[in-house]
């Protein structure tokens, strides 16, 4: 079989996983299963990246008590979790393929050391032929430093793996150029860098999700910027995965053709740290100019005009822009004092690096 990538993410939503009554959809997960292993056997490897603990734990347990949104949560995931990698591991042992399970925050993100850690642990799966399914770790990620939904996951788990692409399956074809509900809109079956998708996309999220459309496709374009193909498909339809890397044109799918040249490691993490900022650096006009530019250059402290936040060298920092917006993230190089005493100076070494800075 002749594919058109050799290594992939899978995301599988909840609303793929589970039916209208909430049960896990057991036949759904072992077409996907076969599909996965069909690819493997063509030389594919795969991460998956797999929603469905809290839908499948839901249908399970019967609380004995009136429980608030986050008890519910780490319930239901908790016994959701044993269920649904229980399947996945049976399902995937038909075919003779090992599985480990992955859970994960968004916290084990923040430091270079635990992403570094997370990403050789995968590594390692994958060289011994493993494959990981990445779930949130839910019963403990219950605070602002959740992932927004499974996509945000899905694409840092793309980024810091080097995927060739990452392919997002939802309940929908695509992303539709108006409300999908409506007669007459159809699948955006191609996403050109810089394509502002946001009149298109309507709140509503389908029965099980978390993120929606929205939270999809910000992923989507990061992860396409940085040289990943981002691809939303149905994953309720026979053999979608298979279709999608053997015959890509007459697939139906929304597809985020992926910038040129990659970024490197480093800068992958610096782009998807954002939540993690400690500080803010606010720049001048000439040097948003300059960083905006075409040659690559390093943020100088003589372009620094104020600063916000307690840092210690090699946190992130956000960049904004003389208007006050945000235009990047970056690894600042001195902490918050050093900062603040060079800021605005000439001759000085750079406030964050090029290699560690990354701009929208
Ligand atoms: N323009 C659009 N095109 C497609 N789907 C859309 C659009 N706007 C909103 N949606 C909604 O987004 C839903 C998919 O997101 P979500 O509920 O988070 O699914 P998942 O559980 O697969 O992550 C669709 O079922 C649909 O209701
Ligand atoms: N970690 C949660 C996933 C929630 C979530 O983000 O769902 P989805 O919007 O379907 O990707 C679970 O397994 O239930």
């Amino acid at each position: 079989m002749a594919v058109q990538f050799t290594r992939i993410a899978v995301k599988i939503g909840s609303n793929v996983l589970a039916r209208k009554d909430g049960t896990l959809d057991v036949t759904r997960m072992s077409a996907l299963v076969d599909q996965v292993a069909e690819l493997r056997k063509a030389g594919v490897e795969v991460i998956l990246i797999s929603s469905g603990a809290v839908a499948s734990g839901r249908s399970e347990i019967k609380p004995s008590k009136k429980l608030d949104s986050v008890e519910q949560r780490q319930l239901f995931s908790a016994v959701g979790q044993a269920k649904l990698i229980n399947r996945y591991y049976e399902l995937f042992r038909e075919h003779g393929i090992p599985v480990g399970q992955v859970l994960t925050t968004k916290e084990s993100f923040g430091t270079r050391r635990h992403y570094l850690n997370q990403r050789n642990c995968m590594m390692v799966m994958l060289e011994n032929g493993v494959i990981p399914i990445v779930n949130e770790n839910d019963t403990i990620s219950v605070t602002e430093l959740m992932f927004t939904d499974n996509d945000e996951l899905s694409g840092m788990i793309a980024s810091m793996m080097d995927m060739q692409a990452l392919i997002i399956l939802s309940n929908i074809d695509g992303i539709y150029n108006g409300s999908p509900s409506t007669l007459g809109t159809q699948v955006i079956r191609e996403v050109e860098q810089g394509k502002d998708l946001s009149d298109y996309i309507q709140t509503e999220k389908s029965g099980f999700g978390r993120g929606g459309m929205l939270t999809k496709t910000t992923i989507a374009r990061k992860v396409a910027d940085e040289g990943i193909t981002v691809i939303i498909a149905n994953g309720k339809k026979d053999n979608i995965l298979v279709d999608l890397l053997q015959h890509p044109a007459g697939t139906v799918c929304t597809r985020f053709i992926p910038a040129e040249g990659g970024v490197s490691s480093v800068k992958k993490w610096i782009a998807h740290s954002e939540g993690f900022a400690k500080g803010e650096l606010h720049l001048n006009e000439q040097a948003v100019k300059v960083l905006k530019g075409h040659k690559a250059v390093s943020l100088l402290p003589v372009g620094v005009v104020r600063i916000e936040g307690e840092f210690e060298k090699d946190d992130i920092v956000k960049i904004i822009d003389h208007r006050g917006r945000q235009i990047g993230v970056g690894r600042i190089g001195f902490d918050s004092a050093e900062a603040r005493a060079l800021q605005g100076k000439h001759g000085q070494k750079p406030m964050v690096h090029y290699d560690y800075l990354y701009l929208d």
